[in-house]
């Protein structure tokens, strides 16, 4: 047993396996780069002679042929760098629970959406319990959605998703289900539960699912939330209905000025990890875009085995999962499959140590986004909001999404310049006006809700997949 202990421990969380059919694949590299080379010299050896007044136009034409030759050449060089030896990674999720199950690292998972006009709330909560749904103890697990701008819509939404979520995830757990993303789920399934479920028991919760969304979709409709949204703050339960914790659920909603550059997507992520390190400080984050759910409930295990392999984790900033879409056209005419980039170009830089981030689908060490010094910013500022009272912690993290906050700090000036990106601007959008509703602390401001999990129900319009395997 002792021995057998010591060699489990030995062996690795996740190894990298060589693709099959290399050395057929660098064969015919190998005749097309002959191929190449004898039009280079055809082109050399058959050059039009100079000085015939008559065909002189041959002569630059021929010139013109071989520079674009060359340029063709050289850039199918470059090329070959991810095909020559494209690598596969394999995790090992129960080396993983054997060794670390008792130690698992806190995760958020940041959920980015900016217009319910364009990004229905029904999708972008579907979204939001699908990653609820990671299968993963929930007291490590937070989910923030930030709502650009703010929308009451999205809000409200938010609301329904945790109040469905009581339910969803001790279904999910129950009959394992996959995908997690409940409108996914429900377009794709065949009316039964597997593992021993009744048919009653989908009808049940598919009607508390259809409720949730129609709910929500009148309210889109009519651009109206219902006069009430009431959070019930005597409500201290977070637990689903089995008694289960839920995961913890933060709303952000982050300000957009006309005269602050607001950078889109990159300033949203920038906001979130100051706010979330002073909530939950997850040392992993995963960042999705709402239009993205999860299809695989292992994800967080499989891109920890790499995070946190003895021997090499140390070396990995991030895990790039591949992303995959739903709606394709007929015979996939605009290459929206992405298969040249997922099945070849990603696995080929891996095996250089350059894979891409693609953006949504990544998992992030927190320390490698803001560095170790800020890092730090992140720790005091959680220890002086966890000392002072529930409303200036409230006041506090509003600084923080702030969009002043990048003007004279540390964090401003340096941690900005990591993730700058072009400079192209649409008109900022208004801050929605909140107050109507007893739930914001002002209207007009940022605001920010948390909500620790289960006080609320949610549902979706699926558009676009993210599937899980590991570059
Ligand atoms: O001011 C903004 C604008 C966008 N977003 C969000 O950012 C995400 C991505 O924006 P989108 O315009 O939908 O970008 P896409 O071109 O659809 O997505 C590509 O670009 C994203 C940003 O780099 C990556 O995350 C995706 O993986 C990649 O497919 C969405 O969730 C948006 O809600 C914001 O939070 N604030
Ligand atoms: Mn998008």
């Amino acid at each position: 047993m002792g021995s057998e202990g010591h060699q489990q421990k030995q062996l690795p969380l996740f190894e990298t396996v060589r693709a099959k059919g290399t050395l057929l694949y660098r064969v015919f590299a190998v005749t097309v780069f002959l191929g190449i080379c004898s039009i280079w010299t055809y082109r050399l050896i058959h050059l039009p002679p100079a000085g015939q007044t008559r065909w002189a136009w041959r002569r630059y034409a021929w010139l013109g042929l071989f520079g674009a030759e060359l340029w063709f050449g050289f850039y199918w060089i470059l090329t070959q760098a991810s095909r020559w030896s494209p690598v596969s990674r394999q995790p090992f999720k129960d080396r993983l629970c054997q060794r670390h199950d008792h130690e698992l690292p806190g995760v958020d998972i940041f959920v980015c959406t900016a217009d319910p006009a364009i990004e229905p709330p029904a999708m972008v909560i579907s979204t939001v319990l699908s990653m609820m749904a990671y299968d993963y103890p929930t007291e490590k697990l937070a989910i923030y959605l930030s709502d650009d701008a703010a929308s009451e819509l999205t809000y409200y939404a938010l609301l329904e998703a945790s109040r469905f979520a009581k339910h969803w995830l001790p279904f999910c757990r129950k009959f394992k289900v996959q995908p997690t993303s409940p409108t996914a789920y429900f377009n794709s399934s065949t009316e039964s539960v597997g593992d021993g479920g009744s048919h009653e028991e989908f009808l049940e919760i598919k009607k508390l699912y259809d409720e949730t969304k129609h709910r929500i979709e009148s309210a889109c409709e009519h651009n109206l939330v219902p006069d009430k949204i009431l959070i019930d703050r005597t409500d201290s339960e977070a637990v689903d209905i089995e008694g289960k914790v839920l995961p913890t659920l933060v709303y952000m909603a982050r300000e957009k000025r006309p005269d602050y550059v607001h950078n889109f997507k990159a300033g949203a992520m920038n906001s979130l990890i100051r706010v979330s390190s002073a909530i939950t400080g997850g040392k992993i984050i995963l960042n999705v875009d709402c239009d993205m759910y999860s299809n695989n409930s292992d994800a967080i295990r499989d891109a920890l085995c790499f995070f946190m392999d003895e021997d090499n984790g140390h070396e990995i900033a991030f895990v790039q999962f591949p992303q995959r879409f739903d709606n394709l056209t007929k015979n996939d005419l605009y290459g929206s499959s992405l298969l040249v980039e997922s099945k070849v170009e990603f696995h080929g830089l891996d095996s250089h140590g350059g894979v891409l981030f693609i953006g949504s689908g990544c998992f992030h060490r927190r320390e490698i986004l803001c560095g170790m010094k800020f890092g730090e910013e992140g720790k005091i500022a959680a220890s002086m909001v966890s000392k002072i009272s529930k409303e200036h912690q409230l006041r506090d993290l509003k600084d923080l999404a702030s969009c002043t906050y990048e003007k004279n700090t540390h964090w401003g000036s340096e941690v900005r310049k990591l993730a700058r990106i072009t400079r192209h601007y649409s008109q900022p959008k208004r801050i929605s006006e909140f107050d109507n509703c007893d739930v914001f602390l002002n209207a007009g401001g940022l605001e920010i809700r948390v909500f620790s999990g289960g006080r609320d129900h949610g549902a979706g319009n699926q558009v676009q997949g993210m599937e899980i395997g590991i570059l």
